[in-house]
């Protein structure tokens, strides 16, 4: 059997809409055993989710091999979907590494990676669930430039996941067509120095510029309305910063690894609709393992 893991992420990290995100220690895993007369996914999704040659793991593979040989599957996974998490990037990653193995590609994870964001559209979740870490990239349309950030590994990711699911394709059709060119400069300023001050470890920095994205949080604000409420709780505390993970609705505090528990409690006693959990970096990204 073959199995192939891969991290949640979570994308844009507040001004770094379609550029900046990060890999957390939720994981999909996809195990490949024997070969079928046609495809078979066992998951635990519920009836809505294909289980043939339909399922968007499956899809996506077909799409890159179209004669690959048909396997039974099994798919675990405690990344929720449609919930800014990165799972449909994260299931991409494991159909193409599984095409990878099975049709004998040698791709290396750069291939992954240009393979992974064209099929996306947008770098910043595949990139760091193919390698782990924090990752800054950037798409033209034809080429993906990349490098990791290195966040100070104090940090930790206070995410409070609502209840509900929001499509990313829906959170991506309320955002605006154009910016304005001043405003634009602005924008992109910011996240230049957010990741200059986090790669710096100058906290006091990123602290004032990770609420001050320009480009999406506020065009999204009510498909999420959890962001502004969990904002004001967390500035009662000694906390980072607080961003829309994702296209949302997932809510991400970025905290010193000691502030979180008061945090995660504070949050808890709002009693909004979803859960809270103490998330971490997932220095590893996505791996493949081959076992007897
Ligand atoms: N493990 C999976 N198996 C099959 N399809 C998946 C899986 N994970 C995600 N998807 C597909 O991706 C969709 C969610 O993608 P998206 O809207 O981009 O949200 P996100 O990536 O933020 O979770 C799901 O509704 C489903 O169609
Ligand atoms: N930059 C994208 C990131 C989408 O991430 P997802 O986890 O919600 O799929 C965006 O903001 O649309």
């Amino acid at each position: 059997m073959i199995t192939i893991k891969v991290p949640a992420t979570s994308a844009n990290i507040g001004p770094g809409f379609d550029s900046l995100g990060v890999a957390l220690n939720l994981y999909l895993t996809l195990e490949i055993h024997e070969p079928t007369d046609t495809w078979e996914v066992i998951h635990d999704y519920g009836d809505s989710m294909p289980s043939d040659q339909n399922n968007f793991i499956v899809a996506t593979a077909l799409r890159i091999a179209p004669l690959l040989k048909p396997h039974r599957l099994v798919v675990k996974s405690d990344i929720p979907l449609a919930r800014g998490l990165g799972s449909s990037s994260s299931a991409l990653i494991a159909a193409l590494s599984m095409v990878n193995i099975l049709d004998n590609k040698h791709y290396t994870q750069d291939d992954l990676l240009q393979i992974a964001t064209k099929l996306e559209g947008h770098p910043d979740n595949v990139a760091p669930a193919i390698f782990g870490g924090a990752v800054a990239a950037f798409y033209d349309g034809t080429t993906v430039f990349h490098a990791p950030l290195h966040f100070p590994e104090s940090l930790s990711f206070v995410t409070f996941i609502p209840d509900y699911q929001l499509l990313t394709e829906k959170a991506r059709a309320a955002l605006p067509e154009t910016l304005e060119f001043k405003q634009s400069v602005a924008a992109s300023a910011i996240s230049n120095t957010l990741v200059a001050a986090l790669a710096a470890n100058n906290i006091k920095t990123a602290r004032q510029l990770i609420e001050q994205d320009q480009f999406h949080e506020e065009a999204r604000a009510h498909l999420a309305p959890e962001l502004a409420i969990i904002r004001r709780i967390a500035h009662q505390q000694n906390i980072i910063g607080t961003y829309l993970s994702g296209a949302g609705p997932t809510i991400i505090s970025v905290v010193d690894e000691t502030e979180a528990q008061q945090l995660m409690t504070a949050i808890d006693l709002a009693q909004l609709p979803g859960k809270t959990y103490h998330l971490h970096t997932d220095f590893t990204g996505s791996i493949v393992q081959t076992n007897d």
